[in-house]
């Protein structure tokens, strides 16, 4: 087990550092002809320009160095073998074993050949979407199914509705899929509002079956559906569930018929490729998730067997390191310029922070270094009348990756070369920026005075040299949104190796669901809260004198 900091090429990248302080990325371009080309790196449908960054073709190679020295061969070896890289859970992480089951035979884990268990659920997932699409399964009353809600919360609820909504063009007709996650009532309540209780189907997902919003849902769900002409006898017309628990999900009401497997070697933030994913595929079609399934599988195996310095994730993940520990960048942020992928910044920030918002090494020692940056973003052009000021003229350093694809699913005129023409000139401008001497000259323009020049110049100054990667795709389809969101995962599991963390535990979600429990106890009751905090026993008596 490393502390990254006592890695040879940790020790070169912190002098390296220090030696290309004073140069900028324009000068970089201006020395080197071919720096585009060679910092271009492509696979599975996307390309990466990674030429804006603050780094020469030396940095990388100590960039890669550290990866190689973090012990990254093993653990890809170790991940695709089904080996227990999960080590305070002492669990395999094999979200990449459920987009492989066309392409390989066998994956022998702990004495199981998990494919073929990954194969049959998605026989019984393409027969369970074949029946609602075709009008076969029928609710109570014998009408057809119009509206699915998935009830879930976390890993079973952001990864598929980001995907369903980035497929919005590919959703098939005739069934309407709705989200439905946060415990506040006015979630499900407006859902509900929406939807004829006769042609409704619920899919409740939850590995545990015991996450505390999901199950309050549910229920409201099912009281809502019995109070509204429905019966227990046909509640498992109206509810299948996603669930490693079958007995609490039976005790529910499901037939057990209706109920799909998950997989203890599936981490909640990386199972939208199981059977969570089951309401993008009944949103799109079964053949549009085998596609989102096979664009991931084609990026797992270029991460599996491309060289380090060629490789889409080690590449981004090496790079985020670099500004995290070696430029003090505290965030970083994803700009997607494609209006259904505008949720993907959510979903990654779920996947990278619950995944490295970690401080202990493997061997639980405490880590000396930062470890996961805070993700966020949303999507441009939007994002350019909002947060982009201060990631042109703040005082932090934010790397950002803009995403965009080449074509628009829905061509108007001008609007893609324009919505385009904006994710390229961002990534311009915040390399650039605007010198004292083109600010004063752009006011000597406007006819400004001496004195206003004077007045307005510095505000008007852009230090440039903010670094940012382009990621490029012909079109959105289910294949490369597939294979994008696989980058990321990959891009995670790089970082925290090169940290020496286990990216796939959450225990730190704990803490919170425990106290959350006591305090809804003491809301609830007339208990002594004297032994609590002074600030949390007032909080408890303000909402006990609201509700009397
Ligand atoms: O699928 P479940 O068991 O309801 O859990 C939901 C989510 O809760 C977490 O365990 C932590 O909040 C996530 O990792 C998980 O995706």
């Amino acid at each position: 087990m490393h502390s990254p900091t006592t890695l040879s090429a940790w020790q070169a990248l912190t002098q390296h550092q220090k030696d290309m302080s004073a140069t900028d990325m324009a000068s970089l371009f201006k020395d080197d002809a071919t720096r585009t080309q060679d910092f271009t790196a492509s696979a599975a449908g996307w390309t990466l320009d990674y030429s804006k960054n603050r780094a020469t073709k030396h940095t990388l190679t100590l960039l890669i160095d550290l990866v190689k020295e973090a012990g990254i061969e093993d653990a890809i070896k170790g991940m695709f073998s089904g080996a227990h890289i999960n080590n305070t859970e002492d669990r395999s992480v094999l979200h990449v074993a459920l987009r492989a089951s066309h392409a390989q035979d066998t994956l022998m884990v702990d004495g199981v050949n998990v494919l073929e268990e990954v194969r049959a659920t998605l026989k019984k997932m393409d027969a369970f979407v074949a029946q609602l699409h075709s009008g076969e399964w029928k609710g109570h009353t014998g009408k057809t199914i119009t509206d699915v809600v998935s009830i879930g919360i976390g890993g079973s609820y952001l990864g598929p509705k980001v995907v369903a909504e980035a497929l919005t063009p590919y959703k098939k007709d005739g069934i309407k899929v709705h989200f439905v996650a946060n415990i506040d009532g006015s979630d499900i309540t407006g859902k509900l509002k929406q939807l004829d209780p006769e042609t409704t189907l619920f899919v409740i997902s939850s590995k545990t079956f015991g996450t505390l919003e999901t199950l309050s849902n549910a229920n409201a769900a099912r009281d809502w559906f019995l109070s509204h002409g429905g019966s227990a006898a046909s509640v498992s017309k109206h509810f299948a569930a996603v669930s490693s628990n079958v007995k609490k999900a039976v005790e529910f009401g499901m037939a057990e018929e209706n109920i799909f497997p998950m997989w203890d070697w599936v981490g909640g933030r990386y199972s939208l490729w199981s059977a969570i994913g089951l309401p993008v595929a009944i949103a799109v079609g079964m053949d549009n998730f085998y596609e989102l399934l096979d664009g991931a599988h084609q990026m797992d195996e270029h991460f599996r067997t491309a060289p380090l310095a060629e490789n889409l994730p080690v590449i981004m993940g090496a790079l985020g390191v670099w500004y995290i520990n070696f430029h003090n960048a505290q965030t970083h942020a994803l700009i997607p310029y494609d209006h259904y992928l505008r949720a993907m910044p959510a979903h990654i920030q779920q996947l990278d922070m619950e995944s490295n918002g970690k401080a202990n090494l493997l061997n639980g020692d405490g880590v000396e270094t930062d470890t996961g940056p805070i993700i966020w973003g949303g999507a441009g052009t939007n994002g350019q009348h909002a947060y982009h000021q201060l990631l042109h003229q703040g005082t932090r350093l934010v790397p950002v990756d803009f995403i965009a694809p080449l074509a628009s699913h829905n061509p108007i005129k001008d609007h893609h070369a324009q919505l385009f023409a904006n994710c390229l000139s961002q990534s311009q401008a915040l390399m650039v920026g605007k010198t004292l001497e083109q600010a004063q000259q752009e006011l000597r323009d406007a006819g400004a005075t001496d004195e206003q020049i004077a007045k307005i110049t510095p505000h008007k100054v852009i230090k440039g040299n903010r670094p940012s990667n382009t990621l490029l795709t012909n079109k959105m389809t289910p294949a490369t949104v597939g294979a994008l969101i696989a980058l990321y995962e990959h891009r995670t599991f790089v970082q925290g190796t090169i940290w020496g963390i286990n990216s796939f535990d959450q225990w730190g979600v704990e803490l919170g669901k425990v106290l959350g429990t006591d305090i809804f106890n003491r809301l609830v009751s007339d208990s002594d809260n004297s032994a609590l905090d002074a600030s949390t026993q007032a909080l408890i008596e303000a909402f006990k004198k609201a509700q009397a």
